[in-house]
Formats: C-alpha cells, structure tokens, sequence
C-alpha cells in the first residue's frame, strides 16, 4: 500500500489489512517513514510500520495499491507495471482516455503510454473488463457518484445539473486555507467553479455509458462533514423520449451489491463507512425533469473501499469480501 499515511491509503490499509483473502505485507510514505500506521491513525488499527516506497524492497508481491497525489502517481504505477505488478491507481493519472484533456486539466502526462492499459475502475460499469486488468484507475469520488446516478439515464440525457455536497476529507490529509476547521465550521461554499477537474471526467463516463454530446453542469460545495458525499442531479431528458424512468434504474441495478435504489432521498449519513451508494430518483411533475440523488461515503465507495471492490474482482474473489 503506497501512499498510506494519507487519508484514502490508510484506510485502504485497514480494509486490506483486516481483508479475508489478501495479505497486506508493506505500507509506505515518505514523511512518516519508520513511524507505526496505528499511531497515526489509532481507529485503523493497523500495526505495520511504514516504510518508504523502493519498488526493489517490496519481494513477490500480486498487486499494490498506488494513494498518491496525481501527478507522483504515475511513476510507482509505471514502476510497479514493468515489475508485473497489478496496480490500483486511486489517482486521476489514468482516468481520462484522452492524453490531450489530462495536459489540459492536469498537467503534462508522465506516462502517456500506459493510458490504454489502464481500465476504469467504476465496477457497476467495468466489471468485466477489471477481471484482467493490470491497472485499474480508480475513479474520482465525484464521478462515482455522478455516473453511478446517472448512468442509466446517460442515453436519453439532454442536460444535467450536478449540485455537489462534499466532506472536508476529500481534499486529504494536510489543511490548507481553504480546509482549515475556520474555514469550513458553520460554512456552504462551492469551489472549482467552472473549471473542477472532475468536469471531464464525468462527461468522459457519461458518454461512455450512452451520452450523447453531454456537456454536464457541475459545483462542488464544501460543507463542515469530515466524510461524506451527497449529488442532486437535474436531468432535462431529450425532448422525444418516453421512458419508465424507475422501471430503467431497477433495471440497470437489480443484480449490484452496492446500488441502493430508496425512495426517500439519501443523505451522507445513510452511507458512512460503507461501500455503498444509495439513490433516489423523483420525476418532476411540475418540469418533466429528473431529480436523482446519488450518495456515497467519499473515502469508502468513492476510493479505497471501491479499491478492494475492484481487487475482489481482479482475483476473482467475491466481490463483496471485505467490505461489506
Ligand atoms: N480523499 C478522498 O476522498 C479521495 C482521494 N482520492 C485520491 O486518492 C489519492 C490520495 O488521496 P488522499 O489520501 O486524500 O491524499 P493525502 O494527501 O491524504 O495523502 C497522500 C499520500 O501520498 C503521499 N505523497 C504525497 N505527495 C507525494 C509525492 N509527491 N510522491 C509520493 N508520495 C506522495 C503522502 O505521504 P508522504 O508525503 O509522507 O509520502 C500520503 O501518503 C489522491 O490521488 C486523491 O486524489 C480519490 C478519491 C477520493
Ligand atoms: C473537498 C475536496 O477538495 N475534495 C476533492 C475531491 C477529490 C477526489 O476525491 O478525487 P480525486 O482523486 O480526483 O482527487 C476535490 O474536490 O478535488
């Protein structure tokens, strides 16, 4: 596990740890090296010392885990891959298909050339597809949440409006400014307006799951939550489409372990420290628009808990060992 002292590597750390099927050998990070993962986060309970990263250190080893910022991650995952290592990315350096939008959105891509390997690692999606991969790109916590709300939808979408509700930990572990308990206590701000980087990454997925030239309107807020993520989507449906909007998503989700379809809407607490994402779908008398809410634990099924989702899949366990 590389990138453990952070908040999404330690508790992929914890689950792995406590994993029935997996033996979680070595946790890394470079500031906290030689200090005790338990220490720093007493509530994981994980007793392994960390270590810094050295891909020549880690034995025979099946897979790794790779929580780093994006940007740093691509060269362990690049590393990790020449070594025949299965990687889970939890970064945005392999999500975006398209090497020209990650320049435009991120920066120059250290590893262009493992782009096409890496699967998406949305399970609800890319099921089959994740059974032989060797890198898996975890996606954003956003996304999860977006494209599991509306991806059964995707096909007959004219316009959304993603409203984004998010804990504070999403930002990771180091305060800044904006994160700084001040800030946030008893405060609602949005940010990235405009120009969040999840923006193409939804577009990307929602395309992929049947959109049609969608351009989706997205803002995150941050509220005064330490973990939790709650999105309302306004969907405006093409002009010419008839369909049986609950029939479609029970459809679409009868057989997943981790969709919750509720008629209530959801909120963050429902959720908290599971793996599941739980969804409420109202059609608007008054509009004809779609209202759906998508809600997810952030750091659970919006990273390291849909990491081990996606290396049950890879290593042909239950999906659900683990996690549930
Ligand atoms: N928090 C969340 O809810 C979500 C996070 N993610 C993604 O998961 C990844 C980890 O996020 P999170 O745990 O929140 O972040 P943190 O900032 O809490 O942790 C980052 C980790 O990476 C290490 N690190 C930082 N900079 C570098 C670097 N340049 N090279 C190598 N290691 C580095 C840190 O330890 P050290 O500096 O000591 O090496 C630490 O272990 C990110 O890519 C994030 O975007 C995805 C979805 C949701
Ligand atoms: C509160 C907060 O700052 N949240 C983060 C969520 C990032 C995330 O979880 O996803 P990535 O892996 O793409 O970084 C943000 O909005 O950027």
């Amino acid at each position: 596990m590389a990138g453990a002292s952070g908040y999404a590597g330690a508790l992929a750390a914890r689950l792995l740890w406590r994993h029935p099927d997996f033996e979680l050998v070595a946790v890394t990070s470079r500031s906290d090296a030689g200090r005790r993962l338990d220490d720093l986060y007493p509530h994981h309970r994980v007793p392994l010392v960390l270590d810094a990263f050295d891909v020549d250190e880690l034995g025979q080893i099946d897979a790794a885990v790779v929580a780093y910022p994006h940007g740093a991650a691509a060269e362990a995952v690049a590393q990790l891959h020449e070594r025949g290592i299965r990687v889970i990315d939890l970064s945005a350096d392999f999500r975006l298909r398209d090497v020209a939008v990650y320049n435009e959105w991120y920066r120059e891509h250290p590893a262009p050339g493992l782009i096409e390997e890496a699967v998406y690692g949305l399970p609800e999606l890319y099921r089959d597809q994740l059974r032989e991969a060797d890198i898996v790109a975890c996606p954003g916590c956003f996304p999860t949440a977006a494209i599991l709300g509306l991806a059964p939808l995707a096909p007959y979408i004219d316009d959304v409006v993603i409203d984004a509700k998010t804990g504070v930990s999403g930002a990771g572990r180091a305060a800044t400014e904006n994160t700084h308990f001040v800030s946030v206590d008893e405060n609602v701000k949005p940010y990235g307006v405009g120009h969040h980087r999840h923006m193409p990454e939804i577009d990307q997925e929602l395309a992929a799951a049947g959109a049609k030239d969608l351009v989706a309107t997205f803002t995150p807020h941050l509220l005064p939550l330490d973990q939790g993520e709650l999105l309302s989507c306004y969907v405006k449906l093409n002009a010419d489409v008839d369909v049986d909007v609950a029939a479609l998503y029970e459809e679409r989700y009868a057989d997943e372990p981790f969709v919750e379809l509720v008629t209530a809407p959801p909120g963050v607490r429902d959720v908290r420290e599971t793996n599941f994402c739980r969804i409420a779908v109202h059609v608007d008398g008054r509009t004809g628009k779609v209202f759906v809410f998508a809600a997810i634990d952030n750091l659970w099924k919006g990273t390291a808990s849909q990491a081990v989702q996606c290396l049950n899949i890879m290593f042909g366990l239950p999906e659900t060992e683990g996690i549930l």
